[in-house]
């Protein structure tokens, strides 16, 4: 059996140790052999196809990024190309057929979020045999308990977290950090909660900036004359909409660039309460480095348990973990809703018990 295998959407930590998993099952285990695709979609449209062998994944694991490339925005069902300095857009999902079909791959293994799985439904359903491994650092896809990517972006966030915190006590500051989470706020919970935040906003609890600054008063008359805010890039304020920094050229699906709520907050703050307040923006940093022991091991068993069911006659599924297991799941499934966070869930109800606020309107 030939398999292709392709990262797409924004990358994380742990897509080599998919890759490697992915490899070293097909060939040892199968004895199938395996296609890497270059920069997502992108390289089946323009035939950019590299044999991966045990040789090429040697040392990878530890490795973040994609040593394939990745890519989010080519679409096979809308792929750009500038032409005089603009996109034209045309279907190109045929010509991705034949490329398969020249290639003599039986099967695709597509490791990416909610996008890259959707076009892989989307391929599957004109005849291409694929299996999704669910991949963002935003840990949004319903289907599986996590994906892989989540935890060394939490951890990134909570590092940074508490070195904020040293300085923010050293000058009596308010310290916003503004952490990635388009739609979903799970990073700016997990990494709130684990870094001892005061404050975390997130875009399913809509917040106001006088609740959040009572918090910071609340504080400093028990003389923690600092705090720290934790804020989603998708939080929105009540009655608001996301703060945005330019747009996605192309994206029809993401049109919008996020960015900018940590310098809103802070204006907003300063304004109401006139408290000396700095912004980190950690940005991109959460999706580089090396993986975490979690995420090395999530990834591994993902990208074996991708060509086991191959390999049992799969057609068209995503792998995932359910509690200690990982199965897999229609891929149909796997797209047809974010996860996004529970505003009455376990977690936010222990936050708020440690006294975190949302800038839920009702605490001002
Ligand atoms: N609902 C959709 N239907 C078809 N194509 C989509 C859809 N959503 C996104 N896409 C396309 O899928 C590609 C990848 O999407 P995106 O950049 O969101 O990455 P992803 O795989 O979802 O990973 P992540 O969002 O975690 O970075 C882009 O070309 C995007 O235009
Ligand atoms: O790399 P880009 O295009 O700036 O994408 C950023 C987006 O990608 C994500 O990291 C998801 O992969 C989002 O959290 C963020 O909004
Ligand atoms: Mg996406």
């Amino acid at each position: 059996m030939r398999i292709g295998v392709l990262t797409g959407g924004g990358d994380c930590p742990g897509l080599n140790a998919v890759i490697r998993a992915v490899v070293k099952t097909a060939v040892t285990d199968y004895g199938m052999e395996v296609w890497g695709v270059k920069d997502g979609y992108r390289g089946l449209v323009e035939e950019e196809l590299i044999p991966l062998g045990i040789e090429q994944v040697a040392g990878i694991l530890p490795k973040g990024g994609t040593i394939l490339g990745t890519s989010n925005r080519d679409s096979p069902f809308r792929y750009g190309i500038k032409v005089n300095g603009q996109y034209v857009y045309s279907d190109q999902s045929d010509k991705v057929l034949h490329v398969i079909d020249q290639y003599k791959l039986e099967a695709l293994i597509v490791i990416g979020g909610d996008g890259t799985l959707t076009i892989g439904q989307k391929l599957s359903e004109k005849g291409v045999n694929v299996i999704g491994v669910p991949k963002t650092i935003d840990n949004d896809l319903s289907a599986t308990d996590v994906t892989f990517g989540f935890d060394t972006a939490v951890t990134t966030a909570v590092e940074a977290i508490d070195k904020l915190h040293t300085t923010a006590e050293s000058h009596h500051r308010v310290m916003i950090v503004e952490v990635m989470g388009r739609d979903a706020g799970w990073i700016a919970l997990h990494a709130g909660l684990a870094g001892g935040a005061d404050v975390i906003l997130i875009p399913e609890i809509p917040f106001t900036i006088e609740a959040a600054c009572k918090k910071i008063a609340e504080r400093n008359e028990r003389g923690r004359h600092f705090s720290i805010i934790v804020a989603a890039e998708g939080a929105v304020p009540l009655g608001g909409t996301p703060v945005t920094s330019g747009v996605n050229e192309g994206n029809i699906y993401n049109p919008l660039k996020l960015g900018g709520i940590g310098k809103f907050v802070q204006e907003k703050i300063v304004e109401l309460s006139g408290h000396e307040t700095r912004v980190t923006v950690l940005g991109h940093l959460q999706r580089g480095g090396s993986p975490t022991p979690f995420d090395r091991i999530l990834a591994t068993r993902y990208g074996t348990a991708a060509v086991r069911a191959l390999a049992r006659g799969e057609k068209v599924s995503m792998v995932c973990l359910r509690g200690q297991d990982v199965t897999t799941v229609p891929l149909i499934e796997a797209i047809k809703q974010l996860k996004q966070v529970p505003p009455q869930g376990d977690l936010v109800k222990t936050a708020k018990s440690m006294g975190i606020s949302f800038g839920e309107p009702q605490e001002s």
